[in-house]
């Protein structure tokens, strides 16, 4: 993968007020440790500056996010995987529980990680393309943990998410839109973040406490079963990492990858 080039993310806020928090760690935002962390100090940031609202989206041309950096599960030193999955379930539960409005603008593929990112915002514009989104760990040898498939079931209809999750579904943008998975589609990114400030602009006129806490109360149930389970979920992923069969399902999927991107 090539050097990185400038800060792994970029928060600014507009003349509305609106934080816009882009991902930047080319060429796919694979969600490695040192991007993780910086998502979750410029989500403490925003909820800090009491900013209403935040956009989360990428400077890729053509990517979202790839999801978890698959590195970071691949033969892994246990400590830092350790605080890599640590830093992830913290990243979730200051997205998924914020009180501010949030929405993501996904110009371009989402799988996986990258689908749950924006999953735990509160609304989805996808732009046209050829992209796909979609949670497709099983097609890796690899069981989603409990909090992914609960954000699933808060986005679409639960049989939709068995069917998707057992599969290994990922949705064209048209079948997306379809099920519920994203809200909006968009001609590009400036038009997916247009319509997401829309989207915002509905709050105006209603009370930011009550809607606030509304939020918070429909999204408690996942967020306290991670909270009593954090240790455990945390056991589960590092046990999961010492399994044979599983690195042996990653070593292959990395040289797919690998061949796939050479061609
Ligand atoms: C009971 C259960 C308890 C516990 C559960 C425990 C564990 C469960 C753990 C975790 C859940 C996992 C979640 C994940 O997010 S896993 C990641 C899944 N992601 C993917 O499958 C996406 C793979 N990537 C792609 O499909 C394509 O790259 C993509 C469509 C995103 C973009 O395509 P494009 O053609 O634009 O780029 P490429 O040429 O494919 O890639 C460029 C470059 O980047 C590398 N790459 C891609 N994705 C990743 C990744 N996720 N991690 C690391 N590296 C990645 C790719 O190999 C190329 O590298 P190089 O050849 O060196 O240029």
């Amino acid at each position: 993968m090539a050097a990185q080039a400038g800060p792994l993310v970029d928060l600014s806020i507009d003349n509305d007020g609106i934080a816009i928090l882009t991902m930047n760690r080319p060429p796919v935002n694979s969600l490695n440790l040192e991007l993780l962390e910086e998502i979750g100090k410029s989500l403490d940031e925003v909820a800090k500056n009491k900013t209403k609202s935040m956009i989360l989206t990428s400077s890729s041309p053509s990517v979202f996010s790839a999801g978890l950096d698959i590195m970071e599960m691949y033969k892994p030193d246990l400590k830092r995987a350790e605080i890599f999955w640590t830093t992830l379930q913290d990243v979730w539960i200051k997205l998924f529980g914020s009180s501010y409005i949030t929405a993501a603008a996904i110009n371009g593929h989402a799988p996986a990680g990258g689908c749950l990112l924006s999953m735990s915002c509160e609304y989805r514009v996808m732009v046209e393309g050829k992209y796909t989104i979609g949670l497709n760990e099983t097609a890796l040898g690899i069981v989603a943990p409990t909090w992914f498939m609960d954000t699933m079931c808060h986005t679409i209809p639960i049989r939709q998410a068995e069917y998707a999750l057992t599969t290994a579904r990922m949705f064209t943008v048209d079948e997306a839109l379809q099920v519920g998975l994203i809200d909006e589609s968009a001609s590009d990114k400036a038009d997916a973040i247009d319509k997401c400030k829309k989207f915002i602009r509905k709050f105006d006129k209603i009370p930011s406490l009550a809607r606030a806490v509304t939020k918070q109360k429909i999204r408690e149930g996942p967020l306290v079963r991670l909270q009593k389970n954090r240790q455990q979920d945390t056991a589960e992923f590092l046990g999961f990492l010492k399994n044979p069969k599983i690195q042996q399902s990653l070593e292959m999927y990395i040289q797919s990858l690998k061949q796939k991107a050479a061609k």
